[in-house]
């Protein structure tokens, strides 16, 4: 069976098709800051982001022919992770998504292009999976709770690959998983469940190449009320021009950590605070799991660049064994999601929020 697989990060855009479990063509590329800086709302980039799709496909010269097309989710209501089939109530919630975040385009993509060639369309394991323990929900303020935002998808797939290699299930290992992407989520996954985690899009958690994470909150506060800001705008600067992009200028870690592995600065300075807030999240998981952590998994695409492996190592190797899983297993594990779908050997969950 054919299944095209969609997976809009935000700074990149990575396709493949599948046979089967086989991927027989992989193809993407990095957004530079740059190329994503004439949209103000990221529903702006659905053209730029379809026809970037629709153009790599056709210079591979495949046609529009497949019998699945799966996305990774969006930023949807909270809902048990699985395999979905693309409704409208879906399409709606995307489209009118609280937060901003490009994985909100796939399921729209997919739609669409499903449309064309009569096949079904699905997401599966949204970033909204939320298995979060009640003490990580609250915060000081009532009225403020915590948000289980992350990098599901992935985080989950390669729990399972590492608990599969060592001949254990992912259900008895307790793990910390750090995902290095354009956004960083560092989760506590006790026995199958992510009990807490940051939340990547919403200024909480390690800076990223392109998040404030967490921001002093006097201080926003006060920006906020500055008078020099619209709400857009801080907003812009927590979730988009935040992290690397705001202190560097690009979100780019091949160049910033070349740069930063020659002493050059700035580059080394911020590169190493941006992961010294990693391993800080690292280390509240660490508590968050009791101290009884099977490993460590560093993964995402930060992940292959040795200069940040070894800065993160460094300060976080005595706690649990570091295990490299480098980039990330999206792709697969959405092929892995379509093809059980279509076998009917995964269940196919209704997407139907309170
Ligand atoms: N080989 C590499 N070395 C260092 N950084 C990398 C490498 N490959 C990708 N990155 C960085 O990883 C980040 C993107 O992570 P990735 O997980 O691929 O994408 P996204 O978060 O957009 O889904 C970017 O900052 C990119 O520069
Ligand atoms: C967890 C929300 C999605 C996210 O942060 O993904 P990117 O790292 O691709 O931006």
């Amino acid at each position: 069976m054919k299944i095209f697989v969609i997976n809009p990060g935000s700074t990149s855009t990575k396709i493949a098709l599948f046979i089967d479990e086989k991927p027989v063509w992989v193809a993407g590329a990095h957004h530079t800051a740059d190329d994503l800086s004439e949209f103000h709302h990221v529903n702006e980039q659905y053209e730029y982001r379809k026809d970037f799709i629709l153009r790599l496909l056709s210079e591979a010269d495949i046609p529009l022919d497949f019998d699945a097309v799966i996305a990774r989710g969006g930023l949807l209501k909270p809902t048990p992770g699985g395999v979905y089939a693309i409704n409208e109530q879906m399409r709606h919630d995307l489209l009118n998504a609280r937060m901003e975040h490009a994985c909100n385009l796939g399921a729209l993509i997919a739609d669409e292009i499903a449309r064309e060639c009569h096949c079904p369309a699905y997401i599966a394991d949204p970033e909204v999976v939320d298995e979060l323990q009640p003490a990580a929900r609250l915060t000081g303020i009532p009225e403020i709770e915590r948000i289980s935002i992350f990098h599901a998808l992935n985080s989950k797939a390669v729990s399972r690959k590492y608990a599969a290699s060592i001949g254990k299930h992912y259900e008895e290992l307790n793990l910390i998983v750090v995902h290095l992407g354009g956004g960083i989520s560092v989760g506590a996954h006790c026995k199958g469940r992510v009990i807490d985690v940051n939340n990547a899009l919403n200024g909480e958690g390690p800076f990223s190449p392109e998040r404030a994470g967490t921001i002093p909150g006097d201080q926003l506060a006060e920006l906020c009320f500055s008078g020099k800001y619209t709400l857009k705008q801080v907003k812009k600067m927590l979730n988009g021009k935040g992290g690397l992009t705001a202190h560097l200028g690009m979100n780019d870690v091949v160049t910033i950590a070349r740069k930063a592995s020659e002493g050059e600065e700035p580059y080394k300075g911020v590169l190493d605070a941006m992961l010294y807030t990693v391993a800080k999240q690292v280390g509240a998981m660490y508590v968050t799991l009791r101290g009884q952590a099977d490993a460590i998994i560093l993964t995402g695409g930060i992940a292959h660049s040795d200069y940040c492996v070894a800065v993160l190592r460094e300060q976080i190797d005595y706690l649990a064994p570091v295990v490299l899983m480098p980039g990330e297993d999206e792709m697969g594990s959405l092929a892995y999601n379509a093809l059980g779908a279509l076998k009917g050997e995964l269940p196919l969950q209704v997407y139907r929020p309170e």
